[in-house]
């Protein structure tokens, strides 16, 4: 089994800061990294299994959007130990999936492994069939904002009734002093992790105008847009939250 290494991605200076990619660097200390970089990952990881039990429907899919090395996925296939589950995980990182692969071999019995399957793919272009949960754990934050209604339309259509999408993201307040408050919480919470004013302000660059935040507000609405008939903040820590979207029966 590979050690879990440290990030150091960003430690020292750079002569010009890169727009943050998944590559084979990140991949590498991705499980380290977003650990110490989202206030309440494990929970929200955790809870999204929990939250998958319950909504699950015998004969239908899940999906993890944006699975990375499969975090979800195993929560899932911890709380669910049913025959014919059937999980299906993209990631448009060929690394990720790669590691994820490994990853799942190492942590996952045979038999439950058979019903998972990993496919390097764009979830804006992969289709979403015979669905009762999608999962999109920190991921929808790096579309493009044209593409998110689109994406979350095409999921409603491939749910079934009652059917849920967990979302768990960044998000951005309305109110500009919320917004310092938090955002710069935030900054504290990564620096109690270990990483340095270089590290942060590094990151900070590679991420701008890759990932987008927004409000809740908006968030609600798309949902409201896309068809859903419900949506509720379950989780929040900071500026990050996790929201989850009912399907109408
Ligand atoms: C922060 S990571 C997700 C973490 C993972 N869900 C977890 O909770 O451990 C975001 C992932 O989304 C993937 N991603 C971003 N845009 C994508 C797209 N359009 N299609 C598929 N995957 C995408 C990235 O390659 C990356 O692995
Ligand atoms: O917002 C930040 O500062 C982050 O580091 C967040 C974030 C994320 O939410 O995905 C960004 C990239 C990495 O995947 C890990 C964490």
């Amino acid at each position: 089994m590979k050690k879990e290494q440290k990030d150091a991605i960003f430690a020292n200076p750079l002569d010009k800061v890169a727009t943050f990619s998944f590559d084979d660097k990140v991949v590498q200390v991705f499980p380290d990294m977003i650990k110490r970089s989202v206030p309440g990952y494990s929970n929200m990881i955790g809870m999204t299994g929990v939250i998958a039990r319950r909504y699950w429907q015998p004969g239908t899919r899940i999906y993890d959007l944006g699975c990375s090395l499969g975090a979800s996925m195993l929560s899932v296939l911890h709380q669910i130990q049913e025959p014919g589950l059937e999980i299906v995980g993209l990631d448009n990182s060929d690394a990720m999936i790669e590691r994820c692969r490994e990853v799942l071999s190492q942590e996952v019995p045979e038999a439950q492994r058979d019903g998972v399957h990993l496919e390097c793919a764009d979830i804006c272009e992969a289709p979403i069939d015979n669905a009762s949960v999608v999962i999109l754990n920190f991921t929808f934050q790096f579309l493009p904002l044209e593409q998110r209604l689109p994406l979350l339309k095409r999921i409603h259509e491939g749910l079934a009734p009652g059917g849920v999408i967990v979302l768990s993201e960044k998000v951005r307040f309305e109110s500009a002093e919320q917004q310092d408050t938090l955002f710069d919480l935030h900054l504290d919470f990564k620096r109690a992790n270990g990483y340095s004013e270089l590290e942060i302000s590094q990151k900070r660059a590679a991420l701008e105008n890759f990932l987008q935040a927004e409000s809740f507000d908006i968030h609600h609405q798309r949902f409201r847009d896309a068809g859903f008939a419900q949506s509720s903040v379950w989780f929040q820590y900071l500026n990050f939250a996790s929201l989850l979207a009912i399907k109408a029966r």
